[in-house]
């Protein structure tokens, strides 16, 4: 149940009868069993009718590092969530090209569901650096922010104007897509840690070998 310092009532929550959409931004390199109860967790607390999950286009805070083709994250997240009938999947910031800023993502998501609260999910490492994303004024106007736990991270409200954040504790899954990446270029396995057909489609294309 969503829990901590800040207001727990989304602003779209009661508002009339509006669908509620949450949205799951990640760079999903691989996508990982932590992202899938994270959303799941989400749904169920705010009473989501849906969760999209939308694969970063370009990370342009993850530049220091190779990102793997947009293609295989984007598949691999179709895989990952195809069973759940709460779940779909999103092109639009791979798309619309170029480095993916949030409040790029958000706008095309207003104008696709008209009449529709939206619920952006984040875990606790991305809400720490949220103010240092692009134009977090209008950010901020364009959905509610839900803040995860996630082990070895401190969750907490990191600024935002009020009644913009909830924060939600949910089972802690101490699993990264740095970790995954690294075990199967050492050969160890990732099974349990991601879905079977990612674990298939990983090893399918050889992703993750030569790091
Ligand atoms: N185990 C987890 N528990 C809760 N939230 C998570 C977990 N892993 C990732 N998230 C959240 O999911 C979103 C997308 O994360 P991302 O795709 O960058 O995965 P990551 O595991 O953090 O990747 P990397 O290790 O490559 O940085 C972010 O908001 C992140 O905080
Ligand atoms: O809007 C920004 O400037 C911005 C900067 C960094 C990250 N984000 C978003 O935060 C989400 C998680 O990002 P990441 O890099 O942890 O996979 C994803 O949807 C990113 O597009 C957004």
């Amino acid at each position: 149940m969503p829990t901590g310092p800040v207001n727990d009532t989304p602003r779209g929550a009661g508002g009339g009868g509006k669908r509620r959409l949450g949205v799951m931004g990640g760079t999903f390199d691989p996508i990982h069993h932590g992202h899938l109860v994270a959303a799941s967790e989400v749904a169920a607390a705010f009473h989501l009718d849906e969760v999209v999950f939308v694969p970063t286009g370009e990370p342009w805070q993850k530049s220091h590092r190779t990102v793997s083709p947009a293609e295989d994250r984007y598949l691999m997240t179709v895989i990952a969530t195809a069973e759940n009938p709460q779940f779909s999947v999103s092109r639009i910031d791979i798309d619309r090209g170029g480095p993916t800023y949030t409040v790029d993502t958000l706008r095309d998501l207003r104008a696709l569901n008209p009449d529709t609260d939206l619920f952006f999910i984040t875990g606790a490492d991305a809400l720490a650096q949220i103010l240092t994303w692009r134009d977090t004024e209008e950010l901020f106007s364009l959905a509610h922010f839900i803040g995860v736990t996630r082990p070895g991270h401190h969750l907490d409200d990191p600024g935002l104007p009020e009644g913009i954040v909830s924060l939600v504790e949910v089972p802690a899954l101490a699993i990264s897509s740095t970790d995954c990446r690294a075990r199967v270029a050492k050969g160890d396995p990732i099974w349990y840690l991601v879905p079977d057909g990612v674990v298939r489609y990983i090893t399918k294309r050889e992703l993750y070998r030569g790091e």
